[in-house]
């Protein structure tokens, strides 16, 4: 009988298939069948395959099969790896595919001009929030696929361009979708926190996934604050507006206290959606006042609902303008003695950095290749000039060269349409 595990891994057995559960957020499900054969084929044995107490078992006693399907299943891997949230086909983007990891922002790297570098590294959602701008999560009506990126591959791009912007930097590992989902998240951290140009570490999360094991590893690993988004201290409005029956507040909650004992700064970050949850801003701020949020940070960073072109936008939502909303927060701070509620980048020790050089001008013909297919429909990723290009209405396909208008060049995020 061989026994296969891998490491950070285990096997499921769902009776016509095994499943490959791979950091607990990826997962490969490989037919019986399609194994059995390709070992039939190659050593003329008729193997039982199974997997219990997370090892794959198969019944021979050649050794060398062992070694043989190691190699098949971490060969045939990246056809069959899917996000254990979301269920997508994911792409697992490496240093051998030349991938650039700017330009596009559903994963890589962005510069907004300012110390702050955010950091994607993988898409996808555990939740699915009403409102959320990007649409993510096992609901999701738009978004096809998911994208997770070696985290060697992205720490080497992350290099490079913090050789550019210099020290004193701020990495935010934010995303379309949960941060806390990136199969490598504690490595990441750690990695981004002995870079020598990074001075803070700072995620937005919605906190679900958190658990006291994890908030220990981070912390040890550099995680300076979490932007927690709970968006109310109802737990059945909560489940609502996260767009999940069993969103667990009470869990979220006691993680934003447990977060602030391992040292770990906490900025509670609701998404004020006016007529649902304004009524109560007092008790987020008795909350962040209570577990202790906001020892190096603002305690609140209360965020004007907006309506996304590819968001959810629910019929509940009522848009209150930015004039108003900062009013809003002006009369709080009065109210409450809770300050700064009205954020500025200095609060987080944000300041204006020169921006990574634009590689296109709006308007400009470039010719493409073409190497990924997008998150939504219609949308394809192309490669010119060491960044990634989203473009959009298009019908080519992987390997195609196409000529290409760029329409947005946007903080380093390219979007173009063919011509
Ligand atoms: C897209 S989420 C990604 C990170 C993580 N999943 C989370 O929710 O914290 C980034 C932030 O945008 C907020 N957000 C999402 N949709 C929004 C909208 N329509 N208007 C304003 N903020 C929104 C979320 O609450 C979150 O704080
Ligand atoms: S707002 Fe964040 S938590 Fe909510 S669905 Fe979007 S990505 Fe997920």
């Amino acid at each position: 009988m061989i026994k296969i595990k891998f490491s950070y891994s285990y096997f499921e057995d769902l009776g016509e298939s095994v499943r490959l559960v791979w950091r607990n957020t990826l997962y490969a499900d490989f037919e019986k069948k399609l194994l059995a054969r390709v070992i039939k084929k190659k050593y003329r044995v008729k193997p039982e395959i199974t997997a219990q107490d997370g090892y794959l078992l198969i019944n021979v006693d050649n050794p060398d099969v062992e070694k043989f399907i190691t190699f098949f299943i971490q060969n045939n891997l990246g056809e069959f790896l899917r996000n254990r949230y979301t269920r997508r086909k994911v792409i697992y983007i490496h240093e051998g595919m030349s991938v650039p990891l700017l330009g596009y922002n559903a994963f890589g790297l962005i510069d907004r001009g300012t110390n702050l570098i955010q950091v994607r590294g993988s898409s996808g959602c555990n939740l699915s929030c009403v409102f959320c701008s990007v649409d993510e999560g096992p609901y999701s009506r738009t978004r096809k696929l998911d994208y997770v990126v070696d985290i060697d591959y992205l720490m080497k791009w992350f290099d490079e361009v913090a050789r550019f912007k210099g020290k004193g930097l701020e990495a935010h590992l934010d995303g379309q979708g949960e941060p806390l989902l990136y199969p490598f998240i504690v490595e990441l951290v750690q990695a981004l926190k002995e870079h020598p140009n990074v001075d803070v570490v700072s995620m937005q999360s919605n906190g679900m996934l958190l658990n006291d094991k994890l908030i220990e590893e981070l912390a040890e690993a550099g995680l300076d604050r979490v932007n927690l988004s709970v968006h109310s201290l109802d737990p059945e409005k909560a489940k609502m507006l996260m767009g999940m029956k069993d969103y667990d507040l009470n869990h979220v909650l006691e993680m934003a206290e447990a977060l602030v004992n391992a040292g770990i700064d906490v900025l509670l970050a609701p998404v004020i959606i006016f007529g649902v949850n304004d009524n109560e801003a007092e008790a987020f701020i008795e909350f962040a006042r209570r577990i202790g949020a906001g020892k190096r940070w603002p305690a609140l960073g209360f965020q004007n609902y907006m309506p996304y072109k590819f968001g959810r936008n629910p019929a509940i939502a009522k848009l209150v303008p930015f004039k108003r909303f900062y009013e809003w927060l002006r009369e709080l701070e009065k109210k409450t003695g809770m300050k700064p509620l009205v954020l500025r980048p200095e609060h987080f020790g944000m300041h204006k950095r020169k921006f990574i050089p634009l590689a296109f001008k709006t308007g400009e013909i470039v010719k493409a290749e073409i190497v990924l297919p997008g998150r939504i429909e219609g949308e394809m990723l192309g490669v010119a000039r060491n960044r990634l290009i989203e473009i959009i209405n298009t019908n080519a396909k992987v390997g195609d060269k196409v000529k290409v208008k760029i329409v947005r060049t946007r903080h380093g995020i390219y979007v173009a349409t063919p011509v």
